[in-house]
């Protein structure tokens, strides 16, 4: 099986390293040749992952119809908002033999879809050709060899578990779903409650406002996952829970981060700043997923708050006062 990540981002590199280290012949694709050069030869992503070693047999290659040439598994690691004119572009290349691995965690702006449909939009392919990555994968500790595990979503359980094997190895252990809805949506909307998290920790709050943040955000995503489809216990797993509880607690997740810098008063602008410039899904996503609830008639309260904070000026204190205005309802309903 010959694997080609496509994007060289913080995450792309640490699933390229996994790939090796799990014995599958893998390649990356970097948009910018002068990045593809500093992966071959100081065997490290400077941009980043500085200070992680990378495996020699990677090999990184900044020309699109070299990347794809000969590609069994073509895993997706650009953005959300990316990923279709992406694939637009790459088409020229992409064979109907091909199996596509989507690692981002978000829901296209312009048509709220998840990303398994956008590939299958633009590519054709059929579900049993598309897969998704999804868990509790902060990249950093992952590109650093501490254990993980993580879920592979794909309709199709046969392809699930061939995708298992290519990647796992002694740090990183891959579960098979063949909910790929609920890894999805999972991964999206942890997105933005981990910027609701940071929200609050920036304005100075503590433990027990993020534990409800955490549970309530729980609890909507949950109402939008099973509205959508998704199996209730994919959200209690690695993919929903896991992933919601690993992002809302690190101060490696970008979109926390992003959060946090507006909790402290910051503008759109320099919450950016605070993240690297690397991208924080959920500042895009609140949006679709917002949209997502309204046309499944789905309540997200979080959800709307943080789309209005990051969209529309309410500031982060007049957020927390509208959510716990709202009228009062019994937990579970
Ligand atoms: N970093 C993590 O810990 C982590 C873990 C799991 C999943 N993810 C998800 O993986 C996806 C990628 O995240 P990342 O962490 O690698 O982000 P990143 O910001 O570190 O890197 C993004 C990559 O995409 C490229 N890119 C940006 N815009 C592009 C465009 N228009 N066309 C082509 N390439 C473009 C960048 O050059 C870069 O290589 C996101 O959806 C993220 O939610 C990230
Ligand atoms: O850094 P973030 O916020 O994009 O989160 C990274 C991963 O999705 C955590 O699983």
């Amino acid at each position: 099986m010959q694997a080609v990540v496509m994007g060289a981002g913080s995450w792309g590199t640490t699933v390229a390293k996994v790939l090796v280290d799990a014995g599958t012949p893998t390649r990356i694709w970097a948009r910018r040749p002068e990045l593809a050069e500093a992966i071959n030869t100081t065997h490290e992503n400077p941009d980043y992952l500085p200070g992680i070693d990378l495996p020699p047999a990677l090999h990184a290659v900044s020309d699109v119809g070299a990347a794809l040439d000969g590609a069994d598994v073509v895993v997706l690691g650009v953005p959300s908002q990316s990923l279709r004119g992406n694939l637009v572009e790459w088409s020229p290349h992409l064979t109907d033999d091909m199996t596509y691995v989507s690692l981002a965690k978000g829901v296209e702006t312009s048509t709220v879809m998840r990303m398994s449909e956008v590939i299958a939009d633009v590519t054709g392919a059929p579900a049993q050709r598309i897969a998704v990555l999804s868990g509790p994968n902060l990249a950093k500790e992952v590109a650093a060899g501490q254990p993980a595990a993580t879920v592979i979503g794909c309709a199709d359980e046969q392809r699930a578990v061939e995708l298992q094997e290519a990647f796992s190895t002694n740090y990183f252990r891959p579960y098979t779903n063949t909910d790929v809805v609920g890894c999805e949506l999972g991964g999206a909307v942890k997105n933005v409650i981990a910027l609701a998290c940071g929200m609050a920790a920036g304005v100075g709050l503590g433990q027990n406002t993020l534990a409800t943040i955490i549970t309530r955000g729980l609890a909507e995503t949950i109402r939008l996952g099973m509205a959508a489809g998704a199996d209730v216990q994919t959200l209690a797993g690695l993919a929903g829970v896991g992933d919601l509880v690993a992002t809302c607690a690190s101060p490696l997740s970008r979109n926390r981060t992003f959060g946090y810098a507006l909790g402290e008063g910051k503008t759109l602008e320099e919450a950016q700043a605070a993240t690297n410039g690397q991208v924080a899904e959920g500042v895009k996503s609140c949006s679709s997923v917002r949209a997502l609830a309204e046309r499944h008639g789905v309540d997200m309260p979080l959800t709307d708050a943080v789309h209005q904070v990051c969209h529309d000026g309410l500031t982060v204190p007049d957020a927390i006062a509208m959510l716990l205005g709202r009228s009062r309802k019994p937990e579970i309903r």
